[in-house]
């Protein structure tokens, strides 16, 4: 079967493993982007870009210095936003974005992510009409202003205030303490003039809590901050090194009232409050990043995989039987175990981070109709979702970083990088451990409803059903009939858990703690509740995947969630065992078929990989690229580092020297 990638002068072993390939990598690339035009679109941007001279990196981003790489990005990126606008489709601009400046971030990325969203939903027709034009157009750049130094998770208790006055129709913006600066907003330090800023609204004296309000952070035409406004940034971090995330503090600053974002709460003239349809309509713009961070993870553990699996090609080291060749890495178990699950884990999270954005679309239409009763269903899922998926690509980032060696722990890998970059995920659009929590009082509703015999979501239905036997390892030779009993088994384990953590929640209820205090002793069960129903979504969506998938890429797609299932069921083997639905004969055969699978995909792990098509210089890894060729390659990298463009440093010179020479001297 054909794979593209094959060309001449490739690394042999790279060639033959695709020469071994079973199906059509394009296919499946066309299936992963939705179509083959846009496959075709994705490799025109990739050529395109690496031939523009104007993203031309004469010496790699690793090798610069931290002002050196921001200039870089912010010299790309206009060229992005200028020159290359109109030759991309909105949804064409991450990809573009990911080619031209890679993952660390860029000057415009809160103004996308954040910024556009929040004005876009939150802000009405008048202020929409009269800023919407201006940042479209990149006049002005903005960012979202929320997290505080004293606050992040707690929205409530933020401290920076919209005073409203009356008497001049203006918000009076202020930061009361130094822990109510804000403190971590991207691209807030040096970019921005202007942000959306998150505040406690009073009006005469009373909090009605956070609300968001368009301030301008610095002059338009000196980008100087202005009076009363003191902005910078927060200084290094693991990763996200070229964005500036900042700190801000505002000092009695007046804005007009029509700068608070009004689509749903409003403040009439008079101070007079009207609140939105739904409570929490003010935290779409965090809605909106989760529901899209969920497939920009996904494609970040994609290409850790494509790196490990690659280069697990071409390296040899040591021998399985004796006397025979030195074997490629990628032939032991242990390796093939390490990273053939990162790449099932990867598709399954591309496949439900697709899944999610139709249903953010789907929600958006409806809160525009005055609708808003899909976003809790909404807010479950994607916080659920972000929560497992960052943690899941965290681990499976470092799998495939270890499964490199030594030449994995060295930026010329890019694995550290991706690692810094996905793993910051687990805390930004709120910690893990309390978006599971948000999860959590969602399913515990569901099972309140299922007991009532309400109806449910589709995403909480298997809650209103009945647990039967488990049927796995009991269905024969059927590979669909094994699927489904392991589905069932999943929405059994999701449901068991959940029952069992509300359960546990009324226990303590029962025995005099209040709700609130009760709960916080249940919340490891309530988390592990909310991380099964998640998971179990994603198994449902990968399986909807594949029973939509055309005939061409059935097998390995088949091939692939089979890998997938039994890696997710041996890895929750404690779940699945500890209410007696599956026994340990159970576990047994589970882990038996998950050994089988590492030698069924074995010969098509790198066009697996290949069908993720992320170009050379988007993976941006001295191991991972295309050809296989990496030894030279590490060698020409290496020879780039500033340490070597002199061969005898000032530091030898001025120190080691010296010390060597006194010491001689001494004997
Ligand atoms: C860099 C690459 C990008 C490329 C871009 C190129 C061009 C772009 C083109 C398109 C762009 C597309 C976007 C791409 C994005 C992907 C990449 C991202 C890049 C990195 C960007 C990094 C950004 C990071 C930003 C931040 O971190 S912003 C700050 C985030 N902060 C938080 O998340 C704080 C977490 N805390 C909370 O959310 C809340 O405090 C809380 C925990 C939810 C509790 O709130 P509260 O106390 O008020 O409520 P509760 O009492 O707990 O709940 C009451 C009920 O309300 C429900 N609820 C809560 N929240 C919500 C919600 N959001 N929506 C709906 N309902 C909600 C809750 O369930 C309760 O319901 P009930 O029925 O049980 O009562
Ligand atoms: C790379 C990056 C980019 C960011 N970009 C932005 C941005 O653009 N704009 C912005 O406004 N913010 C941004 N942030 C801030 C980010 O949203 C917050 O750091 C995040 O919401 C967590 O809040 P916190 O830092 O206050 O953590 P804390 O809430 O102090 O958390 C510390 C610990 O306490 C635990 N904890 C706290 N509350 C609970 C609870 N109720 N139950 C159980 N455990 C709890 C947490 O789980 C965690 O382990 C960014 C952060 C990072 C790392």
């Amino acid at each position: 079967m054909p794979n593209r990638c094959i060309r001449p002068g490739d690394n042999p072993d790279l060639t033959k493993e695709r020469e071994t390939c079973t199906f059509d990598t394009d296919e499946l690339a066309a299936n992963l982007y939705g179509s083959r035009r846009n496959l075709e679109r994705r490799r025109e941007i990739s050529q395109k870009v690496s031939a523009d001279p104007d993203f031309a990196d004469p010496i790699p981003h690793e090798f610069l210095s931290r002002e050196k790489a921001v200039d870089a990005t912010a010299k790309k990126s206009k060229v992005i936003f200028q020159k290359w606008k109109n030759l991309v489709k909105p949804e064409e601009m991450p990809h573009l974005v990911n080619e031209a400046v890679g993952i660390q971030g860029f000057p415009l990325a809160l103004h996308h992510a954040m910024f556009l969203p929040s004005l876009n939903s939150q802000a009405d027709d008048d202020l929409a009409a009269e800023i919407l034009p201006r940042a479209k157009a990149y006049e002005i750049i903005g960012t979202y202003a929320q997290t505080e130094m004293g606050h992040g998770t707690n929205l409530r208790e933020l401290e920076t205030t919209a005073t409203y006055d009356k008497t001049t129709q203006e918000f009076v913006i202020n930061t009361p303490t130094r822990k109510a600066m804000k403190w971590w907003p991207g691209n807030l330090g040096k970019m921005s003039n202007y942000a959306v800023v998150c505040c406690q609204l009073i009006i005469d004296g009373k909090n009605l809590g956070p609300h968001n309000f368009l301030v301008q952070l610095r002059c338009e035409k000196t980008h100087e901050p202005l009076p009363g406004i003191t902005v910078g940034d927060i200084g290094p971090k693991i990763a996200y090194n070229t964005t500036d995330n900042g700190f801000l503090a505002l000092d009695n600053v007046r804005i007009p009232r029509r700068q608070m974002l009004m689509k749903h709460a409003k403040v009439s003239p008079d101070g007079t409050y009207t609140p939105p349809i739904h409570a929490k309509l003010n935290y779409g713009a965090m809605v909106h990043v989760r529901a899209h961070m969920i497939y920009s993870h996904g494609h970040l553990l994609a290409r850790a995989a494509a790196v490990a699996t690659r280069y697990s090609a071409v390296r040899r080291q040591g021998r399985i039987e004796n006397g025979g060749p030195e074997v490629q890495i990628l032939d032991y178990q242990t390796q093939q175990h390490r990273i053939f699950p990162q790449i099932a884990r990867a598709y399954a999270i591309l496949f439900a981070g697709q899944e999610v954005r139709d249903q953010y679309a789907k929600t958006l239409e409806g809160i525009a109709n005055g609708q808003a009763d899909l976003l809790p269903d909404l807010h479950a899922l994607t916080s659920g979702l972000k929560s497992v998926v960052t943690f899941m690509g965290g681990l499976g980032i470092e799998q495939c970083r270890m499964s490199c060696g030594g030449h994995g722990y060295s930026d010329a890998s890019g694995l550290p990088k991706l690692y810094g970059v996905q793993i910051g995920g687990c805390t930004y659009e709120g910690e893990n451990m309390v978006m599971l929590q948000q999860t959590a009082r969602y399913l515990m509703k569901g099972v309140k409803w299922a007991e009532q015999g309400k109806s449910l979501s589709p995403s909480i239905a298997y809650l209103g059903k009945k647990s039967g036997k488990s049927l796995i390892g009991l269905k024969g030779g059927d590979i669909t009939r094994e699927h489904e009993a392991i589905l069932e088994t999943l929405e059994h384990t999701a449901r068991r858990l959940a029952i069992d953590a509300s359960q546990l929640w009324e226990k303590r209820i029962k025995g005099g703690e209040c709700k609130e205090r009760a709960w916080n002793g249940v919340t490891v069960e309530m988390n592990r509740a909310s991380r099964v129903y998640t998971r179990l979504f994603m198994a449902r969506s990968f399986h909807r995947r594949l029973l939509s998938s055309p005939s061409s890429i059935r097998s390995v797609l088949s091939d692939l969630f089979s890998l997938y299932l039994h890696y997710e069921c041996v890895d929750m083997a404690q779940h699945l065992l500890e209410d007696g639905h599956c026994n340990g004969g159970q576990i047994q055969y589970l882990k038996k078929r998950l050994y089988e699978d590492l030698t069924t995909l074995r010969p098509n792990a790198v066009s697996l990989v290949d069908s993720f098509e992320i170009s050379d210089r988007e993976l941006n890894s001295v191991l991972g690229r295309r050809d296989g060729n990496v030894y030279e390659a590490l060698f020409q990298w290496a020879k780039q580092s500033e340490l070597n463009y002199t061969d005898v440093l000032p530091a030898v010179k001025n120190y080691m020297m010296p010390m060597m020479e006194e010491n001689r001297s001494k004997l």
